[in-house]
């Protein structure tokens, strides 16, 4: 929104108006004043008398059989103008154009125009308006009136009814005018054209003006009641040609007035809209004002922001205010939100639901042992048929209660999808093996249980090894605030052995027994919202998604929406692989017909409108691109040293491969969890599949170091790394890699720096000596001041200054240290007002790691 003002100069004019200098400063001349020279920079007032004469100067006799004769060539002419008018608007040559572009001033401001708008109303326009533009025709009938009564000045206001800014010459039928920050590019209404106006470039509304021309020329007209006719228009024309050496004093009143009621208008109180954040273009542009002036409050806010930065509400709002404007917030409904219900559901609507049920725990404690333990004791042998299909997810029947299962062990997978908004389960069991106790896993699942407030119900396994000690666990568990039932706490503990059996159906009984506590419920009735489990790319199927339904029932063919994915569904099947036509709350299924393969954690729903979705997806593809070309500028090596050396927070980028998806995820939420106040963790990209020469490529430009999950560089790949030293590290477990990151980011933290007190001097004496200055004779009390050492000067106890010393003597003689009970006399560098009896503390800066 800059607003340039440009100056215009008298030969500028000259050359736009096709006239010659000298006829331009003798037309000036009539104004009065000091004779014009043709470099002059001609003011508003003066631009519009030079205007208003050659309009007056130029004008067709008659525009009726001007109009009659013409309308096919001036068309022509007009549209074959209008490019090359364009084109020669910087040039500033303009054929036909009279009318000098009222400058950017101007335009600007509003005031300077009237004078051009004021001739523009010529009646010839008036036919063509009262057949197309009724609206136009009527305001303009009002001036007219004003017109014919006070002669050569009304012409003005009546113009600006119509258009408010435009400008219009008699016998020059297309005009465009450049100026400043925006361009006029104006049509005549006679001619049956339009005329638009950019305003990009400042900050005028047109409406407002008008408005206000229409009040100017309502008040001052009031007395005119009918409309005219454009007979009486040309007849007004006429007489205003033989008045014309009166018009120029009495526009100059009605400028006034009307630079006046611009005033009023503009004092009156402004409303604006804001919305939750606002460009401070676009603020300033709502605020009719210029981006500086916005800028300017800003700052006196203590905000620095730039034009095309971002500000919220209340920081806008406070500008806003400030310059007397009423502010009211600007609510928008998003795609989002009219596409997908997020009503609560009325408490009759909703029924019982079955637990959905996480399994975490250290490494080889038998996670998965269990998992296989519960569903093949307990799901399929009573459906025909039904081969257990690892989907993700399954569900298993007990005492006639259905339970879910996430087949995705370990918390790193859970937690990436509680990241992405998704809170899927209601219990978590936490299997820790009786023989080994808790481990640091162990606690990282307890704490990430907590987190996501599930509950947790304990499985102590392999309890038929001998070295089992279920007591040492339960102690354990209690030093992790875990108080198992049989000591008076809450938490439920079932010894368990996946390997016999043992304990595994007390274990889903506790499920169902919690589940029941908890009272989960959803509504059926309603278009399904879940979660996306797992998803791949089938080469038959095209993308496969394993979704959780977690409110709401998933039909067969309903159009769904999950992250940047969006389809109907085609194929639905449960845990079974059998094909099914609805699932209701808490139920895994398996569907086909998505755009593209969603990700874990994505929520999905359900929507009425697939036009709609459609739109929303394209919305979120470009936010994340966005996000993501955001992200790449932060990974720049260029501008991570600039980073690192304007002392802002380092980060340590990384690029995550693993084995599947979810492990990427799982690494990506694990690493980047250890970003600290320093060093940030950031993983730049992830992936499934073996290291590639790609990877190594991305790594080698953002100095990235890349960390490999049960996956392997490829030849490439390796010898790519080792010539452009790409650290490459691959790892089995995620407790591995985590310790090392995080040992790299100790190497990586800024220094921290303390300061070691080396000695307390007390000043005796004070010598002013010329050109060496302040002199201090000292006396060491404790301790030894070294020549590097800082001062600090104290004075009856307080901190008067701190400051380097410029030098340290004994006697004449420069020490390098001044040991306690020795004098030495000492100046510093910029610190003078030293005085008898003040305290100097000697200390140097340490740097330390923790
Ligand atoms: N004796 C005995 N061994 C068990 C029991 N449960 C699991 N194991 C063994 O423990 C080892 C690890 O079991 P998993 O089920 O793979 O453990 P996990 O927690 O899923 O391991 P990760 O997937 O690597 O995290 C396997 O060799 C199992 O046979 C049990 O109840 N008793």
């Amino acid at each position: 929104m800059s607003m340039k003002t440009t100056k215009y100069k008298l030969s500028d004019m000259a050359k736009d108006l096709k006239v010659t200098n000298n006829d331009l400063i003798e037309c000036l001349g009539k104004l009065g004043g000091e004779p014009k020279k043709t470099q002059s920079v001609l003011t508003p007032e003066e631009i519009s008398y030079v205007l208003e004469y050659y309009t007056q100067n130029n004008q067709v006799d008659s525009f009726d059989a001007f109009y009659a004769n013409n309308v096919k060539p001036v068309k022509e002419e007009k549209k074959a103008d209008k490019k090359p008018v364009k084109a020669e608007k910087k040039e500033k040559k303009v054929e036909k154009k009279p009318e000098p572009k009222p400058t950017p001033k101007a335009e600007a401001k509003p005031e300077p125009k009237p004078a051009p708008k004021a001739e523009a109303k010529p009646e010839p326009k008036a036919e063509p308006k009262v057949e197309k533009k009724p609206e136009v025709k009527a305001e303009t009938k009002q001036p007219a009136p004003e017109q014919k009564k006070k002669q050569p000045a009304p012409q003005k206001p009546a113009k600006k009814k119509e258009h408010g800014v435009r400008q219009q010459l008699g016998g020059f039928s297309d005009k465009k005018e450049t100026s400043g920050g925006y361009t006029i590019s104006e049509d005549n209404d006679s001619f049956g054209t339009q005329r638009t106006i950019d305003t990009r470039g400042s900050y005028i509304e047109l409406d407002k003006y008008n408005e206000k021309y229409d009040n100017l020329a309502n008040s001052k007209q009031n007395k005119s009641k009918d409309n005219f006719t454009k007979k009486q228009k040309l007849t007004q024309k006429s007489q205003q040609r033989k008045k014309q050496q009166f018009s120029h004093k009495k526009e100059t009143e009605s400028e006034k007035l009307r630079r006046l009621e611009l005033e009023r208008a503009r004092k009156q109180q402004l409303k604006v809209m804001i919305p939750d954040e606002i460009v401070v273009s676009e603020l300033a542009s709502r605020l009719k004002v210029t981006a500086t002036e916005v800028i300017k409050k800003l700052m006196g806010l203590g905000v620095m922001a730039s034009i095309n930065e971002v500000v919220d509400f209340d920081t806008a709002a406070l500008v806003a205010e400030e310059l007397g404007a009423k502010v009211e917030k600007e609510v928008h409904v998003t795609i989002e939100e009219r596409l997908i219900e997020t009503d609560e559901d009325p408490e009759e609507s909703l029924q019982e639901r079955c637990p959905v049920v996480v399994v975490m725990g250290h490494v080889d404690h038998g996670k998965t042992s269990i998992l296989d333990r519960i569903r093949n004791a307990h799901v399929t042998d009573t459906e025909a048929g039904g081969i257990t299909q690892h989907i993700g997810a399954y569900q298993v029947e007990y005492e006639g209660k259905k339970i879910t299962f996430l087949d995705t062990p370990g918390h790193e997978a859970f937690t990436a999808m509680r990241a992405r908004g998704a809170n899927v389960t209601d219990i978590a069991i936490l299997v820790v093996a009786a023989d080994d106790g808790i481990m640091p896993q162990t606690i990282e699942s307890i704490n990430h249980a907590k987190a996501a407030g599930v509950s947790i119900i304990v499985a102590i396994n392999k309890m038929d090894k001998e070295g089992a000690d279920p007591d040492r666990v339960k102690q354990q568990l209690t030093e992790q605030s875990l108080v198992v039932e049989e000591w008076g706490g809450d938490v439920i503990a079932v010894p368990v052995s996946a390997k016999t059996g043992m304990g595994i159906d007390e274990l889903l009984e506790n499920i169902l027994l919690v589940a029941e506590v908890k009272e989960l419920k959803a509504n059926p009735d309603r278009l399904a919202r879940g979660t996306v489990v797992e998803a791949r790319l089938d080469k038959g199927k095209g993308p496969v998604a394993t979704l959780l339904v977690q409110n709401g029932t998933l039909k067969s063919g309903d159009v769904i929406i999950a992250g940047t994915s969006v389809g109907r569904i085609r194929t639905m099947t449960n845990d079974k692989g059998r094909s099914i036509k609805e699932a209701g709350p808490s139920t895994p299924v398996e569907i086909t017909g998505l755009g593209e393969v969603p990700s874990a954690g994505d929520v999905f729903n359900a929507v009425a409108d697939e036009k709609l979705a459609r739109e929303l997806v394209e919305q979120r593809k470009h936010e994340a691109k966005e996000e993501l070309f955001q992200q790449h500028q932060k990974v720049t090596l260029d501008n991570l040293f600039s980073q690192i050396a304007e002392g802002e927070m380092k980060e340590l980028p990384i690029i995550v491969k693993a084995d599947v998806q979810g492990s990427v995820e799982a690494v990506k939420q694990s690493l980047e969890k250890l970003s600290n106040d320093e060093v940030r963790v950031k993983v730049i990209h992830g992936g499934v599949g073996a290291v590639s020469e790609s990877d190594v490529m991305l790594a080698n430009a953002s100095n990235a170091i890349i960390v490999g999950f049960n996956v392997r560089p490829d030849p490439v790949a390796k010898q790519n790394a080792e010539q452009s030293g790409v650290d490459i590290r691959l790892y089995r477990i995620i407790y591995d890699a985590i310790e090392e990151i995080t040992d790299a980011m100790k190497g990586m933290l800024a220094p921290k720096y303390r300061e070691v007190e080396t000695a307390r001097i007390e000043v005796r004496q004070v010598y002013k000596i010329s050109n060496v200055g302040t002199v201090a004779g000292s006396y060491v009390l404790d301790g030894k001041v070294g020549r590097n050492n800082e001062i600090r000067v104290v004075r009856d106890g307080i901190v008067i200054a701190e400051d380097k010393m410029s030098s340290l003597k004994r006697f004449k003689d420069d020490a390098k240290e001044v040991a306690a009970g020795f004098e030495c006399g000492i100046t510093l560098e910029k610190f003078t007002d030293i005085k008898e009896g003040d305290i100097f503390e000697a200390f140097y800066m340490e740097e330390y790691r923790d």
